[in-house]
């Protein structure tokens, strides 16, 4: 059976490469492609099943709304979600009218991130400190990334589960915020660059040793098998999911 598909943010940099993955992938049908400006409704959705979300963090809780009140599934990989958002959109999906509807939401849909963000949360209980560090094109709107934010997440969890001990700092002075973010208790640093795409060191630090996880995503193509893994399986499953883990037993 053919799998049809509406893209919203269609013209972006990432929504652009779906449509071509759509197009070329079998089974699948690209039937809408929606931008700014687009009223996003039965009509203008061309009869899809699915609607793929890569637009920015402002509206996409919004459009997620608006597609499941549209009546298709929804595979998002826009960035900006927190546990409020989340929480939202559980509650659209248990309502009468939202029934069968189902949504994923992915901060990364690369199998190497995916993986690094596993692998993470693994080591995290086993160093003293660990702190994350992502790199990507200056044209990103947000800081720090969906990726980096998840993963700071998952290490903190893990460290929180094992007892683990804040990582040591005797920072007294930090006046410029050079020391980055803090996610959960872990430290998060941003770089913008020209000339990356999207990517991300975990650094774990014991006396005399230290452990780095990194993942590159040097071309948009690396998370095209992400993309079209969610839109193929969002129909099987039921409310929320969030991240591609649980769609590739991890
Ligand atoms: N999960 C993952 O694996 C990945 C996630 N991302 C995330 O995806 C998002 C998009 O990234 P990227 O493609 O680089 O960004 P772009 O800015 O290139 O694309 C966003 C697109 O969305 C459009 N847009 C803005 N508002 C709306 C709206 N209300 N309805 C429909 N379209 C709208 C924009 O139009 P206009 O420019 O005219 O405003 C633009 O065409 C970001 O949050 C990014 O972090 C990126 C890569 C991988
Ligand atoms: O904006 C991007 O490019 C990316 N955004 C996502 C994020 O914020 O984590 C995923 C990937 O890092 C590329």
């Amino acid at each position: 059976m053919t799998i049809r598909v509406a893209v919203t943010g269609a013209a972006g940099r990432m929504g652009s490469t779906v449509c071509q993955a759509v197009q070329e992938a079998d089974g699948l049908e690209l039937v809408a492609r929606l931008d700014a400006g687009d009223t996003i409704s039965t009509e203008t959705l061309g009869g899809a099943d699915v609607a793929v979300d890569f637009t920015v963090p402002t509206v996409t809780e919004a459009n997620v709304h608006a597609l499941i009140d549209a009546g298709v599934d929804v595979v998002v990989g826009t960035t900006g979600w927190n546990e409020e958002s989340y929480g939202r959109v559980r509650e659209h999906l248990a309502r009468p009218e939202a029934a069968g509807r189902s949504v994923l939401i992915a901060p990364n849909f690369a199998l190497s991130a995916v993986l690094s963000m596993r692998f993470a949360a693994l080591a995290a209980p086993y160093f003293e400190s660990v702190e994350v560090i992502e790199l990507h094109h200056p044209n990103k709107v947000d800081a720090p990334s969906g990726t980096a934010v998840a993963t700071a997440q998952g290490i903190a969890a893990a460290r929180a589960a094992a007892g683990v001990a804040p990582s040591p700092d005797a920072t007294e002075s930090d006046p410029l915020g050079a020391r980055g973010g803090v996610v959960d208790g872990v430290h998060v640093h941003a770089v913008r660059l020209r000339g990356l795409t999207a990517h991300e060191e975990v650094v774990l630090g014991n006396p005399g040793e230290q452990l780095t996880l990194r993942t590159d995503s040097f071309d948009r193509s690396s998370f095209m098998p992400g993309v079209v893994l969610a839109v193929r399986e969002i129909g099987s499953r039921e409310g929320l999911t969030i991240g591609l883990g649980p769609l590739i037993n991890l």
